[in-house]
């Protein structure tokens, strides 16, 4: 005999009253359910209706997340009919508050694996626990140590990697059950966390150095051996932990980092979106990145890397980058340069007035470029002097303020618009509505990770790619032209998010066509394009 209540309070198994007859019958469901048997469509409706109702952000996610916990089919069916609505709820940008109020509103623990620093020896236990019997493909983990811009939110931040995997499954068709949120938490330096009576979390400083790496370690090991071959997406680490872990395992093992290489994608793919806007020549750029960190070095490697793949020389094509952090433009003098920056760094011999470099509007006087993109978290940094003296120099000025969430943002498209007379190419990291300016409707590409990671996924998947090299991330980059006619006026660096479905398997198609071509997808993919729909799940019953 099959509980009725089991059925009923397993998302992946239940349908609601969507149950048929036949079901009810044979499940043991009979006089569970009301009477009316009704079509995905008609549960979508009276879901859409009651989500409209609910008064602001946080509650219209709150109530998602309830369809969510109880059916996953209704709830993507929901969602990708209303991708651009909901995309903003479930994900970035009232995804910040919900990380923020994770603990105080704790509903369930959405299948996610918690795995503490305190209790190292468990991991791979853990993990089965959560996955209860389901074979997973991929994980999102986080440490909760740089959730977007608003920095350490340590266990709360599980819910970013829930939102990630979100994105995977409405973006690119990844089958639910074979996604695993994973938080590990190592404590946290927040202080209000700390005093939070409510935190769910370990009440302890983040723990560091080695053993803080023995446990990234043994996370990394027990996911292999729980799920032999799974994808490993990690979210939001702190500035000093992310890309030193994703270069420790990526010789070895299907590896990505979204914060480094998912951003670098996309801005890549925006600036050559741009690009085809305005004619000009990708190797005639001039790089500045405002907030040389996670994202910004992420994103100054993949436009390094791509000067390269036009065949300019090493040395010179380091000469088209400027970095601005804290300190003001990064000399080879800088005190505490991060192993990422220091490649990039320039000398001060280069300028007459390097000591009054200290601050963006001088640097963009003294350096003219071309493309200018804040990964910062400092809000209105792109001011009206400094776009307007980056724009006296350069016809068409490329500006991608992508600093998360909305309050961080370096500047707002429309400003960017009007400030330069209808001449930046914008895109931002926050869905942006269109511009009006002098009868032109000036649509912003959204340079958010979440438009790229999904195929990129779904390609690795696909392919059973057992490495994540940078020719991946190009054919990535890549593969999202030819989606916007730049010849339209005010046309858009990146494709619209109504798109995401379609170009997002655009994308998982060339990712694993490279992969073949690399030699390192399965021995049995042969086909991109059939390999690529076979792994698409559709959320109907
Ligand atoms: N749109 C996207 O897809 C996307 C992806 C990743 C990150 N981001 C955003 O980028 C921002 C940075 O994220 P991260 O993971 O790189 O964080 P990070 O902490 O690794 O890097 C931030 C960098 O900015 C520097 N910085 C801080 N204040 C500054 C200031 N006043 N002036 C100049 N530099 C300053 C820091 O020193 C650091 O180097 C966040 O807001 C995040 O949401 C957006
Ligand atoms: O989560 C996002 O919206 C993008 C990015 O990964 C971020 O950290 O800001
Ligand atoms: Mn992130």
């Amino acid at each position: 005999m099959i509980d009725a209540d089991r059925i009923l309070n397993d998302p992946f198994l239940n349908k609601g009253t969507a149950f048929t007859k036949a079901e009810r019958a044979k499940l043991g469901l009979v006089g569970t359910l009301p009477a009316k048997v009704q079509t995905i469509d008609e549960q979508a409706q009276r879901v859409y209706e009651q989500y409209e109702l609910r008064p602001d952000g946080m509650q219209k996610r709150k109530f998602l997340m309830e369809i969510f916990n109880t059916n996953r089919t209704l709830f993507y069916y929901v969602l990708q009919q209303h991708l651009v609505e909901l995309l903003p709820v479930v994900y970035d940008p009232v995804i910040a508050p919900a990380v923020e109020k994770y603990s105080e509103i704790f509903m369930k623990p959405q299948g996610a694996a918690f795995l503490s620093i305190d209790d190292p020896d468990n991991i791979k236990e853990s993990l089965l626990n959560a996955a209860s019997g389901r074979q997973i493909k991929l994980i999102v983990v986080t440490d909760g140590e740089g959730i977007l811009g608003i920095g350490d939110w340590g266990a709360n931040g599980v819910n970013i990697a829930v939102g990630k995997l979100m994105v995977y499954t409405a973006a690119a068709g990844i089958d639910p059950r074979e996604v695993l949120p994973v938080s590990l938490d190592v404590g946290t330096n927040n202080q209000e966390l700390i005093d939070d009576p409510f935190y769910l979390g370990n009440k302890h400083e983040r723990v560091a150095g080695k053993k803080y790496y023995d446990f990234v370690d043994k996370f990394v090991k027990a996911a292999r051996e729980a799920f032999p071959g799974v994808y490993l997406h990690f979210e939001d680490f702190g500035r000093d932990n992310a890309t030193k872990i994703l270069k420790e395992y990526r010789q070895d093992l299907p590896i990505f980092n979204d914060d480094v290489q998912g951003t670098g994608i996309v801005c890549l793919s925006g600036v050559l979106g741009a690009l085809n806007i305005s004619g000009e020549k990708f190797t005639d750029q001039i790089f500045l990145i405002f907030g040389a960190g996670t994202a910004g070095m992420g994103i100054a490697n993949m436009l390094y890397r791509e000067m390269l793949v036009e065949g300019m020389d090493p040395q010179e094509a380091k000469k088209h980058f400027y970095l601005v952090d804290k300190q003001g433009l990064l000399f080879s003098d800088t005190p505490d340069l991060t192993p990422e920056q220091k490649p990039f760094v320039r000398e001060r011999s280069e300028f007459k007035n390097s000591e009054e470099l200290t601050n963006l509007e001088a640097v963009v006087k003294a350096v003219h470029p071309t493309v200018m993109i804040g990964t910062s978290t400092k809000p209105g940094a792109f001011t009206e002097a400094v776009v307007k003296e980056m724009a006296a120099h350069t016809a068409r000025p490329i500006i991608f303020p992508i600093s998360n969430p909305t309050k961080l943002i370096e500047a707002h498209a429309e400003d960017l618009i009007k400030w330069t007379d209808g001449r930046a190419l914008v895109a931002t990291g926050i869905p942006s509505d269109p511009v009006e300016y002098k009868g032109v409707t000036y649509h912003i590409g959204q340079a958010n990770n979440a438009l790229i990671y999904p195929g990129l996924g779904l390609g690795v998947l696909a392919s059973q790619a057992k490495l994540v090299p940078d020719e991946l991330l190009s054919a990535a980059a890549h593969s999202l032209g030819g989606i916007v006619d730049p010849k339209k006026p005010g046309a858009a660096v990146l494709p619209p998010v109504a798109k995401l479905q379609s170009f997002t398997a655009k994308e998982a198609v060339a990712v694993v066509q490279t992969a073949i071509d690399l030699g390192i997808a399965s021995r049995d993919v042969l086909d991109a394009k059939k390999a690529t729909e076979a792994m698409k799940w559709e959320a109907r019953y």
